[in-house]
């Protein structure tokens, strides 16, 4: 990647101040038509595993329709506080949380709060491509059919615009039937993400997505990524900054379960406010 003047005397100051990562400044973002209202807002809000806590009083807005990243060092708190937002660590006995986590105006911890509901509107794409042993068809019919479309000719059109979405109809339309674990693992993660989108949510949560992925399958990923932003709201974990700096607009910075810095990821990438951030962001620690 060629580095423009500008990221070249970044890298000369960060350089003088024993930087060692090089730093390629995060490209202009455009404004979302209709975006940016809090989606998700963490108020006060931790996660416990036991009395550990993992993730400590956050107070932040997710925007909707954008793109946030967050990173930070292993065992900060990314994946718990992602999987937080779906209620998936609620599958772990000793986790619960503390304060407010306000999905659309509701709390997501509420007494009443349906989690089924919840994760339709909310959905979610592991580290690891994880396709269902079935036909690549009835991967993505699946969700759709757990909530109750049974039609044939309905769960088709889902079936294509999902893929089409997905970036994935044009490798896989001419064999449907055919095993998911049978395509590559880039095509399976592009399934999971088509998966998720079949159930048509708001929010879409990944979790390290292209971690087991080749480079060339990262960039495809990458690239859908930035054809869903303005359609979905998406948070991604990824512990590659060169990947949060190019594919989102904001980005939360966590270091051990503190949500040290949360500001436009240009903003973050350039002009870090917090000497921690600025040290992680220049690879003085990882
Ligand atoms: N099921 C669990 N039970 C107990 N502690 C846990 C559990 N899962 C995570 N933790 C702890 O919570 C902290 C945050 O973990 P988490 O997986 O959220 O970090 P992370 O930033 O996503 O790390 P990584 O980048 O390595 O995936 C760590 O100290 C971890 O050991």
């Amino acid at each position: 990647m060629q580095m423009t003047a500008e990221e070249r005397e970044v890298n000369k100051v960060a350089a003088k101040s024993g930087a060692n990562r090089e730093i390629f400044l995060p490209p202009e973002r455009e404004r979302v038509k209709d975006g940016g209202k809090p989606h998700v807002s963490a108020k006060n809000f931790s996660i416990f595993y036991g009395n550990f806590e993992a993730v400590k009083k956050v107070n932040a807005d997710i925007l909707s329709k954008y793109v946030t990243a967050i990173i930070g060092p292993s065992g900060c708190g990314k994946s718990t506080f992602l999987r937080a937002i779906n209620r998936m660590n609620d599958l772990i006995p000793s986790c619960y949380t503390t304060g407010t986590l306000m999905f659309d105006g509701e709390d997501v911890y509420g007494r009443y709060t349906d989690e089924v509901q919840l994760r339709k509107k909310i959905g979610m794409v592991f580290q690891k491509p994880n396709p269902f042993p079935k036909s690549i068809f009835d991967n993505i019919a699946y969700g759709p059919r757990l909530h109750g479309v049974k039609d044939k000719k309905m769960l088709e059109e889902v079936v294509e615009k999902s893929l089409r979405k997905a970036a994935l109809w044009d490798e896989v339309k001419d064999r449907l039937d055919r095993n998911a674990l049978g395509l590559s693992g880039g095509q399976q993660q592009r399934l999971c993400v088509a998966r998720t989108l079949a159930v048509e949510p708001e929010i879409l949560l990944l979790d390290e997505p292209t971690s087991a992925l080749d480079p060339k399958a990262t960039a495809k990923i990458e690239d859908l990524i930035e054809e869903l932003r303005g359609s979905y709201t998406i948070l991604i974990v990824t512990h590659n900054m060169q990947q949060a700096s190019r594919v989102s607009d904001y980005t939360m910075f966590y270091y051990e379960g503190d949500l040290v810095e949360y500001a436009p990821t240009k903003q973050l990438f350039t002009n870090p406010r917090d000497q921690v951030t600025e040290d992680y962001i220049t690879g003085r620690f990882s």
